[in-house]
């Protein structure tokens, strides 16, 4: 099992190109179910998700080849294919869910395996089924798997209004998908606002679906009869960029994140500003960037995760570390998942001094973390512990990176390449 050393005290500087958002790229990789022309994507991340999510799709009978350097991959998903979605790759990757939509919009049946719960939490699935089911599928759980399909003489799925209990990122994504295909209108309330549902609306879009309202929390969508191949880049992955910034305003350092979206991370940034970094947003011919200045202790920033534009669940670890060892004591309160603070203990193993109580977190900020062995639980968590490592003194070696490497493409050379003592050991 991979690790990784980190030989900590290091200020960072230099350049690191953002890479397209594994968020985006899921939902996404699953569009191509809704037709059988040729679908292509460019900026696609190096990730162990995105190779699941392939296998998932090759499993199915849909073909994908990659293309070139840039990240591109080509999908065609013929008539006929088998819409199952097994276990065996259902449980390493909650994303396989949105499988289900362009399954069902589609080919009017789905056979996908229940995600099961994950480290963060216990992520049921129940809105998904309800949406779908407001749409006219029939669905059954039985023997872990969710079996869909449509009433007898029914060939498609028909427009609804679907108001979810809370606001579901993948559940939103999923009745897109669905209600590109289905027959009439659909109104989705409580809609998520992320940028990577956007992203996956407006390639929808270039499909031939009739959308509008992506990016509010109401959607539209005016079911089409079919839809075509299209080309589409994957945006910029904010939490990547987010991961970057909060690297460098923990060891300090001058560092300009290529394609890094900033109008998406305003939360993140708003909050790194006034711990005192310096961060500024441009563009060039590159592209959008974000380049942020950092040097001496940052002051401590109490927030509160909530779904977008809200400061994202997905960041609360790694600025939790850069609370960790700033000036001052903050709240962190996680709102969104019951249990994503497993990188607490592993940070307190580093020097921290955390409090946990229910959904929040009281952090006392220490002058300097000590470098130790450490693992990691999850996604985040992992990329927090990086952080941490990057500034302990001493080596840290983080255990279990297959959870960074499901969502970071290559972090140990993007690191390296701004000035971090990082290598992978087997
Ligand atoms: C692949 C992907 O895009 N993953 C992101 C997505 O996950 P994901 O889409 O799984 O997260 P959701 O937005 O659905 O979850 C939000 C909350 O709703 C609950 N819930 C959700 C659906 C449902 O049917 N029933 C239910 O109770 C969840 O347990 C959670 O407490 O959004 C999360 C919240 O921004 C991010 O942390 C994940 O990185
Ligand atoms: C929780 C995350 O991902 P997933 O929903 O794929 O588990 C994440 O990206 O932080």
């Amino acid at each position: 099992m991979d690790k990784l050393l980190i030989r900590g005290g290091r200020k960072l500087s230099g350049e690191v190109p953002i890479s397209g958002a594994k968020n985006a790229a899921l939902p996404e990789l699953c569009a191509a179910l809704l037709t059988e022309e040729a679908v292509t994507l460019t900026n696609v991340p190096r990730l162990r998700d995105v190779a699941t999510m392939r296998q998932l799709l090759n499993n199915m009978g849909v073909r994908t080849d990659t293309l070139g350097e840039r990240g591109g991959i080509r999908l065609q998903a013929p008539d006929g294919l088998n819409p199952e979605a097994p276990y065996d790759l259902v449980k390493t990757m909650r994303a396989s869910v949105l499988v289900l939509g362009p399954l069902l919009a589609r080919f009017g049946r789905a056979r996908v395996s229940l995600p099961g719960g994950c480290a963060i939490g216990s992520r049921p699935v129940d809105q998904h089924i309800k949406g779908m089911q407001a749409m006219g599928a029939e669905i059954v759980v039985e023997h872990g798997y969710m079996v869909a399909r449509l009433p007898q003489g029914r060939s498609r799925l028909h427009g609804a209004r679907i108001a979810t209990d809370m606001v579901t990122v993948t559940g939103t994504e999923n009745f897109l998908m669905a209600a590109a295909l289905a027959e009439g209108e659909t109104l989705l309330e409580n809609a998520a606002q992320e940028p990577e549902v956007t992203d996956l609306a407006e390639m929808l879009i270039r499909m031939g679906a009739k959308i509008e309202g992506h990016g509010t929390s109401r959607i539209h969508v005016q079911g089409v009869d079919r839809l075509r191949g299209c080309d589409h880049q994957v945006v910029a992955d904010r939490i990547e960029a987010g991961t970057f910034l909060c690297a460098v305003a923990a060891t300090g350092g001058d560092v300009l994140l290529r394609c890094g979206r900033a109008d998406h991370l305003d939360a993140v940034i708003d909050k790194l500003t006034e711990a005192g970094a310096e961060i500024e947003a441009g563009a060039n011919a590159a592209g959008p960037f974000i380049r942020i200045r950092a040097s001496g202790r940052m002051k401590a920033q109490s927030f509160r995760t909530t779904e977008y534009p809200g400061f994202p669940t997905d960041m609360q670890a790694q600025f939790m570390t850069v609370n960790c060892i700033a000036e001052g004591t903050s709240k962190v309160t996680e709102t969104i998942f019951e249990n994503r603070f497993m990188h607490v203990n592993e940070l307190v193993r580093l020097g921290a001094r955390i409090q946990t109580e229910g959904k929040v977190a009281m952090v006392e900020g220490v002058p300097r973390l000590s470098g130790a062995t450490v693992m990691a639980t999850d996604l985040r968590a992992s990329a927090s512990l990086v952080i941490a490592g990057l500034v302990a003194e001493g080596e840290t070696t983080v255990d279990r990176i297959y959870h960074l490497d499901r969502g970071y493409d290559q972090m140990e050379v993007k690191l390296r390449a701004i000035g971090a003592d990082i290598e992978r050991v087997k």
